[in-house]
Parts: C-alpha cells; structure tokens; sequence
C-alpha cells in the first residue's frame, strides 16, 4: 500500500453499550461541589495552574478562639491520673486525636465518591453535570480553561477530567481534539449527555427587551434558529454559566444569557425561554480523560481511539480506513486536524513545480478492544501501511 504515515496515538476506553444520555439534576453529587475553582495564569509565557479556595475566613478559627484547658487537661499534663493523690478522673485519651484510616477510607466506590472530577467552566455549567452523569458522587472542580482541566488531573490536583468533545449540533470541540496530542492522559470512558439549552434574563427583563445574549459559542452555535428569529448580538464567553453569572453579577437589563435550568437557579435568574437548541435531541459526547489508561477487555463493549497521519496520494485515506473494514470493525467517528507542528508538506509536482499540501492528522474512533485480535491485527496491518505508533493507550 502506498501508505506512508508518521504518527499514530491509540486510546482505549470503555463504552456502555448503549445510548447513554441523561439531563441535567441536582443529584447527590451537588451538595460535594466546592466553592472554588482552578484557575490558570500566563506568566513569562508558561502556563501556571492553582487551586484557588474563596473559602470566607470566618469559617477559620484562630488558635486565640480555642480553649486550650480542654484540649490539654492539666491532669495529663501534670502527669495524669493518680498524680499527687488526686482522685483518679477517666482519662479522655482518645479526644482530639484522628481517627486512623480504615479500610473503608480507601476505597473509592464504584459510583464516584471521593472522586475529583475536574470540568471547564462554572458551577451551573453542563459539563458540571456531565462530571455528576459519569460520577454520581464526586466532587466536580471548576476550571477555567481545558488546558487547566488536563493539567489538573496530570498534577494530581484532581483524579479524572470530563470534557467535551463532539456536539450533535455544533460538532466537533477541536480543541480538545488539539489537546489529547499535547497531554499525557489517556481516555477511559465517555459519557453522553441532553444539552437543553435556556434563555434567562434579570427577574423583570422581558425577552423582547434582550439586546445581546451572552453564552459559550458553542451553546449559540446550537442555538442559530432561535438567536436569528430574536435579532440580537451574540456574545461569547468561557461557558454557559458564566454567561448566567454575568447577567445577574452586572445587573444587565439588555442581555439574555443562554444556559442550563440549574444556572438560571443558581445565579438567580429568570427562564423566559426553555428548549430554544435548533433540534431537540441536542447531545454533546464528553471524554472521560485519566493519568492511567484502562484495561481492555472483551466481555463488554469498547471503543478504541487512534491518530495518525497519511503520506499525499491517491486512495491513502481509503486503504488506511479498510484495515478495519475488511475484519467488520465499525468507525464511530473520524475527525481530521491540520499538524500543528508542520502544517504544510511539500511535494513534488512535474506539471507545476513544487506544491504545498496541507498536512492532516486522523482520528479516529473505533468500536472494538484492543483485547481482541482484530483489533491488534487491524491496527498492525494500518502500521505496515507505514504508521508509526506513537502512543497506546489501554485503558483501565
Ligand atoms: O458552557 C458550558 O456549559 C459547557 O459545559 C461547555 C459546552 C461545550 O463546550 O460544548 C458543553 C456542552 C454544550 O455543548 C455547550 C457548551
């Protein structure tokens, strides 16, 4: 086969076997979430990422505050019990001091508590509820970019991360597709989602007063219909729920934000429209992202992620894409982006000198394991096509 590629990155994770999609609630998870959230700032160019807790300090108490008598009885310190004739107290040996971990205290349940599941955006945001969809129990950290979200889990900051990254609608979120490459986190899981989209204003803001509606261009990309029929003036920011925020923080009589139900609630803001996406089946893929990959296996379904590029030619795409066709492999999803690190390649061409092509990476999305032979072999065939393996990812 005339196939010449240069890199290939295999992810493998676990799939429910069938059309997992859930809405947004206040599930248990809600009560866990914190009151902060990562940040990231840019300094000399590096890219820094802190937790940053807007914890009130009145919930600190000062050691002046505490009565130190009672942490310390004088009976202990003066040699305890039976000291100088006193008569004997009980002793309280065991106030104060901590509890010894239990067994009970390592484990992380199988639906998520204890677990730090790091998201883009605000509290209110979908991801937030697609963090709670794929882990009932955990606590959902807010952070303000997807790059913090990926250096999060890699700085142990938190255990998973949850994001977005294909739309029904709006498609793919190519930036996470850019960021897979550039971080090493492996993806074990995903979790789909029902985005029902809303248009909240002030209390007493009418829908026809809205001059400008604020929201994730991804959320107003979704809701093209509906903004074209208002006539406003789209403006776009981190996420859906900062949009909320935003509105009711600022007091904005003007603006309209575009944001989930749970948003609207949380920053006080009135619902003048619901359902306003373009479809009503609206549903946005999130890739569970981990340090550790996961463990194929064959007794349930699994689906397999890969990238790798293709040598200019005739028909490369088409060959690389049989090695999985002729052993009935099904592709979910293929999605190509441009080399970030050599964009162009530049070949040869008799008729008119030297051409530039624009170079691409695949990806692809596949329904099988790496535990199976078909797989192993479909991806050996595609690497005796001259793809070279640069990554493998075998999930947990
Ligand atoms: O802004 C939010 O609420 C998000 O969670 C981000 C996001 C996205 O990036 O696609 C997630 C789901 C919806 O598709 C709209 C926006």
């Amino acid at each position: 086969m005339a196939v010449k590629a240069i890199g290939t990155w295999v992810g493998g994770f676990y799939q429910t076997g069938r059309r997992d999609v859930g809405s947004w609630s206040s599930g248990a998870g809600a009560a866990a979430r914190p009151n902060w959230r990562l940040e990231v700032s840019r300094a000399e160019g590096r890219l820094e990422c802190a937790g940053v807790c807007v914890k009130p300090v009145e919930d600190v108490k000062s050691v002046e505050d505490e009565d130190l008598s009672s942490a310390c009885p004088s009976s202990e310190v003066a040699g305890g019990a039976g000291n100088g004739g006193a008569e004997e107290q009980p002793r309280r040996l065991n106030r104060d001091l901590p509890k010894p971990l239990s067994l009970t205290d390592l484990t992380v349940s199988s639906h998520g508590s204890n677990v730090r599941v790091a998201y883009q955006g605000s509290p209110g945001a979908f991801s937030e509820a697609a963090a709670l969809k794929a882990y009932p129990q955990c606590v959902a950290v807010p952070c303000e970019q997807f790059e913090v979200a990926f250096k999060a889990v890699e700085l142990w900051l938190v255990d998973k991360a949850v994001l977005p990254i294909e739309n029904s609608v709006g498609g793919s979120i190519h930036r996470n597709y850019d960021l897979l490459l550039c971080h090493r986190l492996h993806i074990v899981g995903e979790v789909q989602m029902a985005v029902n989209h809303c248009l909240m204003a002030l209390p007493g803001v009418q829908k026809e007063e809205l001059k400008r509606i604020l929201s994730h261009p991804q959320a107003l990309a979704q809701c093209e219909i509906a903004l074209g029929k208002l006539g406003v003036i789209r403006e776009t920011v981190d996420d859906t729920a900062l949009a909320a925020q935003l509105v009711a923080s600022n007091g904005l009589k003007d603006a309209g934000a575009i944001a989930s139900a749970r948003a609207a609630e949380i920053y006080g803001l009135k619902i003048v429209d619901e359902t306003i996406q373009d479809t009503s089946e609206n549903i946005t893929r999130f890739l569970i992202l981990a340090r550790e990959p996961i463990i194929p296996r064959t007794d349930r379904p699994f689906k397999t992620s890969v990238v790798f590029t293709l040598e200019e030619g005739p028909g490369v795409l088409f060959k690389a894409l049989a090695v999985f066709a002729v052993r009935s492999i099904n592709l979910t999803k293929i999605e190509s982006r441009p080399q970030r690190k050599r964009p162009l390649r530049v070949v040869d061409d008799s008729n008119y000198g030297t051409a530039k092509y624009f170079d691409y990476l695949f990806y692809i999305d596949f329904e099988a394991s790496m535990a199976e032979p078909r797989a192993q072999n479909a991806l050996a065939h595609l690497q005796s096509c001259r793809v070279l393996i640069i990554g493998y990812d075998l999930g947990s």
